[in-house]
């Protein structure tokens, strides 16, 4: 069997035109959202990131104000380039590109943030709230690829409820979050969340019918370890530059052969990437609706 792979750059585009008509009466109504970056040091892939979701800004009519300091920056520079996003009226929403530099508090830098203006999800407040919201709606933003991945399965009619997920990492922006949002009510999956202290990452797969891969080490995930018929989801990216070219080509952590054995596979690049980014502008929609 081949797998059925899941598109989400086409599904991306569907929300970003179920958002189109949000802004326009957002304007309507005097209120233009917009979207503010921080981005601290020259990382390229940071770099690529933060001007894709500019680009995005633009084609769905979202205002977008960026600001980029030396990778040399003191925590006293990024501190109030925080307060300087928390206190502009255009920005309705922003995020902190992560990871910042070492020797910056990247938690405290988070917590800084106007909670009500966090585009990511990951203020301290917002996944409190994640936390302690198991139940019923939440009207906090939520972290954007965890949203992003269940936007996609939802999309694709691949069911949670009662599922066995296997989160792989537990990184910030991925893994840890995906577990809380996993297991709320309503999606009631049965989550495992496993690292690099995992003792048998093999069997722990083997077991699931919904793997989510957040490493970033390429090829990880082995065919063998998929049950048939699971849906794997491939997050991971690791930049590999070809030396001759200099073009860097993106490489997940989900090894080719797996196509052959999971019923559905979220591709990199072209899988979790653009909902990730269409969630972030969702994300800067809804605050301006609560404005
Ligand atoms: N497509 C998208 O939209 C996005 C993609 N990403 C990508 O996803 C990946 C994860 O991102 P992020 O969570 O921020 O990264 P982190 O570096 O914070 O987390 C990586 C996680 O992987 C775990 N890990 C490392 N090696 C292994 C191993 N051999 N077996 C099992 N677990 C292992 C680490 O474990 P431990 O905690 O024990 O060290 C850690 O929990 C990255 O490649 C990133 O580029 C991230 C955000 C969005
Ligand atoms: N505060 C913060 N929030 C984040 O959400 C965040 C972050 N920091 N730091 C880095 C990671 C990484 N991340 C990606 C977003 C989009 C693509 C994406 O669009 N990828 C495309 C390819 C893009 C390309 O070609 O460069 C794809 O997979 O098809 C990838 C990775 C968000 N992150």
């Amino acid at each position: 069997m081949t797998a059925m792979l899941l598109d989400g750059v086409a599904t991306a585009t569907a929300v970003k035109q179920e958002l189109a008509s949000r802004i326009a009466a957002l304007k309507s109504h005097g209120v233009t959202p917009g979207l503010g970056t921080l981005l601290v040091g020259e990382d390229p892939g940071s770099l690529s990131y933060v001007a894709g979701k500019h680009r995005d800004c633009a084609e769905v009519g979202i205002e977008s104000i960026r600001i980029d300091l030396p990778a040399d920056a003191s925590e006293a520079d990024v501190r109030a380039a925080i307060v300087s996003l928390n206190e502009n009226p255009a920005v309705t929403g922003y995020i902190i590109q992560l990871p910042l530099p070492a020797g910056i508090n990247e938690n405290a830098m988070l917590e800084l943030m106007d909670p009500a203006k966090d585009a990511d999800g990951l203020h301290p407040t917002n996944l409190g709230k994640l936390v302690l919201g198991v139940l019923g709606e939440l009207d906090s933003p939520l972290p954007c690829t965890p949203a992003g991945i269940v936007e996609m399965l939802g999309r694709y009619g691949v069911s949670i409820p009662g599922k066995h997920v296997v989160v792989v990492g537990r990184g910030l922006t991925v893994g840890r979050p995906l577990g809380l949002l996993l297991t709320r009510k309503g999606l009631d999956a049965t989550v495992t969340l496993t690292h690099s202290r995992t003792v048998d990452l093999e069997s722990e797969v083997r077991r699931a019918d919904i793997i989510v891969a957040a490493v970033g080490v390429p090829g990880l995930i082995k065919p063998e370890w998929i049950k048939p018929g699971a849906a794997v989801l491939d997050v991971g990216i690791t930049r590999v530059v070809n030396p001759e070219t200099g073009k860097a080509r993106l490489v997940g952590d989900v090894d080719p052969g797996v196509r052959e054995v999971a019923a559905f596979l979220s591709p990199v690049p072209g899988g979790v990437g653009p909902m990730t980014r269409a969630m972030l502008l969702k994300n800067v929609v809804e605050a301006a609706e609560r404005l």
